[in-house]
């Protein structure tokens, strides 16, 4: 596995892919990142808008167009290519087209050498990011997915905003397929050791908004869609989070699209869960305790999940 250097490769520069570069030259995480699209002039023009930013990132990043071959020292590829959700369609129903995609995709990659990390956006994640250690081969630590990382994030806002503590400070975790089957784990959420239902009992007027806020973080992409065609900043704002656990080897935990092998009982997916990251990849997957319901509508997001996978 190459775990020296910090080149980023993204491949797929639309809404998603860009709002990813844009993030990760602000934050200067990386030496090189390269870019490759089949709409080579958005990768243009992305490329000298993009540079013209960086003399006020607070490091620079050496930002220029690619092809396949510069995967082959890549630390980071990143995969935001495919079809994105129309109003209405559900996250699974782009599996076919984006399955198709990905395939000629992760050849292109494999055949330049890589050996490095794949982390995987485009939907359904759960099922390309398996697709993609399918079509790789790579040992399923190198591979991941953005998972719930983004629900994660959105249920944490909402509860930062319900309780006016930040969401940094609120440990909570959205589990499960990314799509209308996750879950929130409400058994171990908490804020500085105290569970959320101990806090609502002091707080009784927050009494019966918890679902509600469940609701809120599964109809958010609807919603965006719906407002103005596609979300892409908080996902891109996940994913140079994954990156940045990665080439910092953080050893942070994350709600990413993790390889499962026993862990919840559930063995051949990949699927939203805490796991721990650092320049391997996926160190581990935390196995939070659930209880009885939790349990049951996580083996029902892995129910949903199992009938797509391509086998
Ligand atoms: N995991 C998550 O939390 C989220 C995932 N997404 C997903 O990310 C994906 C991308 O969404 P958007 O950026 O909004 O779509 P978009 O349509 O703006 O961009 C897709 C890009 O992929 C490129 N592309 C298509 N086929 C390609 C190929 N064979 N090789 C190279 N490039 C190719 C297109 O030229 C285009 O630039 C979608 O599947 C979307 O559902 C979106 C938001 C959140
Ligand atoms: C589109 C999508 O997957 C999201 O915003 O959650």
């Amino acid at each position: 596995m190459n775990i020296s250097g910090n080149k980023v490769v993204l491949v797929g520069n639309g809404a998603v892919g860009s709002s990813y570069a844009f993030s990760m030259m602000n934050q200067g995480l990386c030496d090189e990142f390269v870019i490759i699209d089949l709409n080579k002039d958005k990768v243009t023009g992305d490329v000298m808008d993009l540079n013209h930013g960086v003399l006020y990132a607070p490091s620079p990043t050496k930002i220029k167009a690619g092809d396949y071959s510069d995967c082959h020292d890549a630390a980071i590829v990143v995969l935001c290519a495919g079809a994105a959700q129309k109003p209405g369609e559900t996250r699974l129903d782009l599996v076919n087209k984006n399955l198709a995609i990905f395939k000629s995709i992760v050849d292109e990659i494999m055949a330049s050498g890589f050996d490095g990390i794949f982390i995987v956006a485009t939907n359904p994640v759960d099922i390309l990011t398996y697709a993609t250690m399918k079509f790789s081969g790579l040992p399923t630590h190198q591979v991941m997915g953005s998972g719930t990382i983004l629900d994660t994030a959105r249920f944490r806002y909402l509860l930062s905003e319900r309780f006016n503590v930040a969401p940094a400070s609120i440990h909570a975790n959205i589990i499960g397929e990314h799509g209308d089957s996750e879950l929130a784990v409400w058994s171990t959420a908490n804020i500085a050791g105290m569970s959320l239902k101990d806090y609502l009992e002091k707080h009784p007027e927050h009494d019966g908004e918890l679902e509600t806020i469940v609701d809120d973080v599964k109809e958010a992409a609807y919603r965006i869609i719906k407002a103005k065609g596609a979300t892409f900043y908080g996902v891109a704002m996940g994913l140079m989070r994954i990156t940045k656990a990665i080439l910092n080897n953080e050893e942070a935990v994350l709600t990413v699209s993790a390889y499962l092998d026993g862990e919840y009982g559930h063995k051949d997916i990949y699927i939203g869960v805490p796991a721990i990251i650092n320049r391997h990849g996926i160190r581990q997957v935390i196995e939070s305790r659930l209880n009885d319901e939790e349990k049951e509508q996580l083996d029902q997001s892995v129910a949903t999940l199992v009938q797509y996978l391509p086998r």
